[in-house]
């Protein structure tokens, strides 16, 4: 039997990006988007393709060890599990929504009748409050539900609004939460097999957000141009052929990395080369 069980969402916002993220991290996915399992013997895990709204269900229960799901989700659920690492995808935030004039304050919250699939993060929020609600669980397109005159507001995952503006709603208040895919373990869970799931995951993801930088320069400039790509352990200065010079290779944030190009430029860098980094431990 396989050492490590994940969860991965089979379908909607955050399926794809999941999938994505594991192939990078080396392991198999499934080539059929109807598969619900798939063994990957060569890495020892096994991947159950599942709803992403139960997936903190099945990891909370230590029935699977890890997973992949939203920070909304994983909240909403109340399960014993816990983020371990944001994945920087499925990116949203949690807001209440009203008809377009209605509502600017979320005081104005009682007593009214509420519509979301987010009954755990609606009612602990009224609840920290003390606002006194109606919560009305709907499965989804809550955005239908206050013409339907089944609630007076919703509460729903927006991330462009242009499914609020279709239905002439607009958000009030301020945000409840900000929700990005996280990968999640059950609380206090920790093996081996998941230290290495994490480890290559955690690789993929410092890879996504770093490039790697090459660059030749006169060894009387090099410590100005190393102040400016310190590296993440120091970087690699060696000796070039030509008399004087030197090369410097650094890993540099991916954001900022064409000025930091044109920075080094002037201080007489030259050759300077940016290249992908697919995969890194640290
Ligand atoms: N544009 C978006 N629409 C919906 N969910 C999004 C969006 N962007 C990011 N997400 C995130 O994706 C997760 C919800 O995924 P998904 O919509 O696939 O699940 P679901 O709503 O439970 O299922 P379904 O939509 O199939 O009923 C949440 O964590 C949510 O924050
Ligand atoms: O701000 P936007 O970019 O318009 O995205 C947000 C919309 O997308 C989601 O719906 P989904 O497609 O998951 O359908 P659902 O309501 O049935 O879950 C969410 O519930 C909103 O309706
Ligand atoms: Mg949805």
């Amino acid at each position: 039997m396989p050492s490590l069980k994940i969860a991965i969402p089979n379908k909607g916002a955050l399926s794809a990006a999941a999938t994505d993220i594991l192939k990078e991290s080396g392991y198999r996915q499934r080539t059929d988007s109807k598969e619900l399992r798939l063994v990957d013997a060569e890495n020892d895990v096994e991947f159950f393709y599942l709803r992403p709204r139960d997936i903190a269900l099945y990891v909370g229960e230590g029935t699977l060890d890890v997973g992949i799901t939203g920070r909304d989700l994983l909240l909403d659920s109340g399960a014993k599990a816990e983020e371990v690492m944001p994945l920087e995808f499925g990116r949203s935030t949690f807001r209440f929504a009203g008809p377009q004039g209605a509502y600017d304050d979320l005081a104005q919250l009682a007593g009214k009748r509420i519509a979301t699939s987010y009954t755990g993060i609606v009612q602990s929020f009224l609840d920290t409050r003390g606002i006194e609600a109606h919560v009305v669980r709907l499965d989804g397109a809550v955005e239908t539900s206050i013409q339907l005159g089944v609630a007076d507001v919703i509460a729903d995952v927006v991330e462009t609004g242009s499914t609020l503006r279709r239905a002439g709603l607009e958000v009030f208040g301020e945000a409840i939460l900000e929700s990005e895919a996280v990968l999640i373990t059950r609380t206090g869970n920790g093996s081996p097999a998941f230290d290495i799931f994490k480890r290559r995951v955690e690789g993929v993801m410092v890879a996504r957000g770093y490039v790697l930088m090459d660059y030749d320069i006169e060894a009387s400039r090099v410590n100005d141009a190393v102040a400016l790509t310190p590296g993440l352990e120091g970087p690699t200065v060696s000796p070039l052929h030509r008399e004087g010079w030197v090369a410097v290779r650094a890993m540099v944030p991916r954001t900022g990395a064409q000025r930091l190009m044109d920075e080094l430029y002037d201080l007489g860098a030259r050759a300077i080369l940016l290249t992908d980094i697919h995969a890194c431990r640290l």
